[in-house]
């Protein structure tokens, strides 16, 4: 469809007002979506300003529609009225390595926010030193070759390392996995099919071809053994999805390690092979300024960011953002997509050539039960979408993050903070010590610390004090971390609780396929006209949230061919 038909409204449109491209959803997946797409637009804005180019006369080439007033989503800054100490309610750092962090490099540089960014050192104790409070015991995660030949955790891993290579590849498609493991003494058997996965598509989940796939617990017992599944594996599954490792997807959570095993038979071996693909940064000097560095966030916190990108957005020439307007259908038009949005003002009807939704998988479904594809097996193909969408699943997660004076607590370590494996019984699942990675955020009179609770372990102890309020959510978490930390209890200065509903996507066994199947269903639904890009569809980081809008964002482009790439 020629960018000329598409941007002349049909009768049916007639009403509406018109975009070349929708973006829903005004986190930080849809700011950067809106941000990348806008970029490459603007230069054929600025060249039909004399012509009778459709773009010229589609004065709004793109509209960003967020249900919420404030732009920005799960990043979420604020500045504590009692101590003056900045506090993330959500993300709290970026990881500027790799492809994906050197393009969050590109445009934090790009936005003009370079002079704001904080940066931890790779050799600071925040980035050099995690701890595991495990079988009741704070236990420092080896840093170095030296610290973990020393460490009792680091012979297992060696032990178990150095037998890896050895270990045979997983069976092959159809045949049967059985894995031993044991979980606070109690062995379980499991006896798991593999699971067959279309290889179709890319995403940030799925860059492999995943043939096969199983859970990060069994992952990690039929390469490294129970013993290191049950700790290290249930840890790391807590740390960045707040997740259980026994349910979640070694293809779609750690891709590299699945490619390991498939390219060199071992993953031991295919993190010695491993290279990093090249990159070509678009500000080399400012990008190269980070090696080694761990974690970056900004003076005033993460919020900067989104902030950023919204300011960029709202002065860009063709741009609306439409803060408190709900999406609450789409319908395929020959021509394009026809939203409907319900904002301040009532019900309004847009047109627009292709649509980006960033929503969560539980607003997608919503908006797409009111939808109509344009034929009986558009709509068919809707209905298989929407059911695949239901399997999808979320976490919430409580968080708790208490200052209090230096003069009173003392953390007994420095570091970044600490995991609780899940055979440990603990009403937190993490702590991260907040005053040891950004001091800069808070006066060095006082220390932060943050308590996760819940998520795959959402208890009915944690949502009885969810109910009884902020205060019964601190206590229930101080009364586990005093006795972990070995420190006698003090009160905080000041707490804050934030209830972060369904906020962590969790790609479960089969999330690859299962992602690939929706995308391709609504290709049909939808005539290649609806993208999805956030984090339940190409990885939780908020770096991986950026690189997949970008990916979504240069599909859309692609699709505009009349489009002229900008020299
Ligand atoms: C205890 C709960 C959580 C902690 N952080 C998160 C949860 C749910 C969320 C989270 N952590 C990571 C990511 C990915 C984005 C990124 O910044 O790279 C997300 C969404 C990163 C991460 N955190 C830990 C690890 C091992 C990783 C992977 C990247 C890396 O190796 O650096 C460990 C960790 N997370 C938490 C703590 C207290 C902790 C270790 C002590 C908190």
């Amino acid at each position: 469809m020629s960018l000329s038909a598409a941007s002349s409204a049909t009768s049916a449109a007639a009403q509406a007002t018109t975009t070349v491209v929708a973006v829903l959803g005004g986190g930080i997946s849809g700011l950067a979506a809106a941000y990348y797409t806008a970029r490459r637009l603007a230069p054929l804005h600025h060249q039909s300003e004399k012509s009778e180019h459709p773009l010229r006369r589609n004065n709004t080439r793109l509209a960003l529609f967020e249900r919420a007033d404030r732009l920005g989503g799960w990043i979420h800054t604020t500045r504590d009225p009692a101590t003056g100490a900045l506090l993330e309610h959500g993300p709290r750092s970026i990881r500027p390595k790799a492809a994906v962090g050197e393009a969050t490099l590109d445009l934090i540089c790009a936005l003009g926010i370079d002079d704001q960014v904080v940066r931890v050192p790779a050799s600071s104790p925040a980035a050099s030193k995690r701890y595991l409070y495990d079988q009741d015991a704070l236990v420092a995660l080896p840093a170095s070759l030296g610290a973990l030949i020393g460490s009792r955790m680091g012979r297992t891993l060696l032990a178990r390392g150095a037998a890896e290579p050895f270990r045979p590849r997983r069976p092959t498609l159809g045949a049967s996995i059985t894995t031993t493991t044991t979980t606070a003494g109690n062995t379980t058997t499991t006896n798991t099919a593999a699971t067959a996965a279309t290889a179709a598509g890319a995403v940030h989940h799925g860059e492999l071809a995943p043939d096969q796939d199983e859970s990060v617990h069994q992952f990690f017992a039929r390469r490294f053994g129970g013993e290191i599944a049950d700790s290290l594996a249930t840890a790391l599954c807590r740390g960045i999805y707040a997740g259980d490792a026994r349910e979640l997807s070694v293809n779609a959570c750690f891709p590299f390690l699945g490619q390991a095993e498939r390219d060199y038979g071992s993953v031991v071996m295919g993190m010695l092979r491993a290279k990093s693909p090249k990159r070509t940064a678009e500000h080399p000097a400012f990008v190269s300024s980070f090696r080694g560095v761990s974690m970056i966030s900004f003076r005033e916190g993460l919020k900067t960011l989104p902030c950023a990108l919204e300011s960029h957005l709202e002065s860009a020439a063709g741009v609306r953002l439409a803060r408190s307007t709900a999406v609450s259908s789409l319908k395929l038009v020959p021509d394009g997509i026809e939203l409907q949005t319900i904002g301040k003002d009532g019900s309004t009807a847009t047109h627009a050539e292709h649509v980006i939704s960033s929503l969560q998988p539980g607003a997608l479904i919503k908006v797409l039960e009111q939808s109509t594809s344009a034929s009986d097996s558009g709509n068919a193909a809707l209905q298989r979408a929407i059911a695949k969408l239901r399997e999808m699943s979320s976490v919430n997660v409580v968080t708790a993050t208490m200052v209090f004076a230096a003069k009173d607590f003392r953390l007994p370590v420095t570091g970044f903070g600490y995991l609780v494996p899940i055979r440990q019984p603990s009403s937190v699942i993490g702590v991260i010590f907040d005053s040891c990675v950004f001091d800069m955020h808070q006066g060095s009179e006082l220390v932060k610390i943050t308590a996760m609770m819940g998520g795959s372990s959402y208890s009915a102890e944690l949502d009885q004090a969810v109910r009884n309020g902020a205060d019964a959510v601190c206590d229930l978490a101080l009364r586990d971390i005093f006795v972990q930390l070995g420190v006698a209890p003090v009160k905080p200065l000041s707490q804050h609780v934030r209830f972060l509903e369904n906020c962590i996507p969790q790609p479960t066994v089969g999330h690859v396929s299962r992602v690939n199947n929706i995308r391709s269903e609504l290709k049909t639904a939808f005539g290649h006209r609806l993208h999805l890009a956030g984090a339940a569809f190409g990885g939780v980081s908020v770096n991986d949230c950026m690189a997949s809008a970008h990916t979504v964002s240069e599909h859309v482009l692609a699709a505009l061919s009349s489009i002229p790439r900008p020299q």
